[in-house]
């Protein structure tokens, strides 16, 4: 098998005057799930067509295992690609729908069977009419084409998106063993929560262009304290006094700039008490996605103090 490197370099896609994506360059690493996570309209599936030859760069090149995605012979046998779960033909069962994705793969009709055991589409489902599968089902049933030629790259556009907890959690497990396996995994999201969840490392893209990038615990790494006094307000002016900046959190806690046991000093010296202290895990992140969000929001967002992030990805 193909080794697996996703690259991008310097791509750059205009749409009449409008840069769509801007110099984006990247690499994603085989044996790891990468998490592309942008709002709405940020360039993630334009430079994932791209990635994948349905859509041509203006400058730069995006490369897969040192190739062109149109220079691999078979490509499905090495790339696992879901870009539009939405798009599969919907007048066929998934059975059929996979059958002729096996066919034009050259893919033995068992390995039909196996994804569909696979991804959890029961015999009564298999059956059934794409246009009558629920969103959730329509990304099984894409994973498994993505998955049908036994490639060693996926390209998954919101693979996530329409799944249940449930799902979600066996999406995770999915995803995470084709990675242990070697696999390389790139995936989108518009949810920093639910590439939290699933990525290993993470690319952050913001109207076409990358604003951050590196590992899941380099970008969530500790910024900050969250500190909740028992009484709200109670630690406004020991934390003014001790030079601290701060933002309130919307739920009588505090973000301090500074580490925890100079927020616990402050708070014994005006003997406030308290009932949290704890470093403020990756609120640098969702402070930075949420100011991606709002100035590329259709409509004006509040300006709400950032909340904390609650422990690996629970709901806040
Ligand atoms: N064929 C096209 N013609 C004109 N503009 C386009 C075209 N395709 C994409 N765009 C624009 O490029 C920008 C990036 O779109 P893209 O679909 O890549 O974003 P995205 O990050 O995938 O968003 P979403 O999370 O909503 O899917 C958007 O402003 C979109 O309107």
């Amino acid at each position: 098998m193909m080794a697996g490197v996703i690259t991008l370099e310097n791509v750059t896609r205009r749409y009449g005057g409008f840069t769509a994506v801007d110099r984006v360059s990247f690499t994603a690493q085989p044996g790891r799930v990468t998490g592309f996570l942008g709002p709405n309209g940020a360039g993630k599936s334009t430079s994932m067509r791209i990635m994948v030859g349905l859509t041509s760069a203006d400058e730069g090149r995006a490369l897969i295992g040192g190739h062109r995605f149109a220079d691999i012979p078979n490509p499905s046998r090495h790339v696992g690609v879901l870009l539009d779960a939405s798009a599969q033909h919907a007048g066929r069962t998934g059975r059929e729908v996979l059958r002729i994705s096996a066919d034009t793969m050259g893919v033995g009709r068992q390995r039909v069977e196996e994804m569909l055991t696979l991804v959890g589409l029961d015999g009564d489902e298999a059956k059934r009419r794409v246009r009558n599968y629920s969103l959730g089902m329509r990304q099984r049933l894409g994973i498994a084409n993505a998955l049908l030629g036994d490639p060693s790259v996926l390209i998954l556009d919101e693979p996530v998106n329409g799944l249940d907890p449930a799902g979600i959690h066996w999406m995770r497990g999915l995803l995470r063993s084709f990675a242990q396996g070697g696999g390389t995994v790139l995936l989108s999201s518009h949810l920093l929560h639910e590439v939290e969840m699933i990525a290993d490392d993470m690319i952050l893209i913001g109207r076409g262009r990358i604003v951050a990038q590196g590992t899941k615990a380099e970008l969530l790494q500790t910024q900050g304290t969250y500190v909740k006094p028992f009484e709200a307000g109670a630690l406004d002016r020991p934390l003014a006094a001790a030079g601290i900046t701060f933002l309130p959190s919307g739920d009588g806690g505090v973000r301090a700039e500074a580490d925890p046991v100079d927020v616990g000093r402050a708070a014994a010296g005006a003997g406030v008490v308290l009932v949290e202290l704890r470093p403020a895990e990756g609120a640098g992140l969702e402070e930075m996605f949420l100011q991606l969000t709002a100035a590329d929001a259709r409509e004006p967002v509040t300006n709400q103090p950032p909340r904390p992030v609650g422990p690996q990805g629970a709901p806040r």
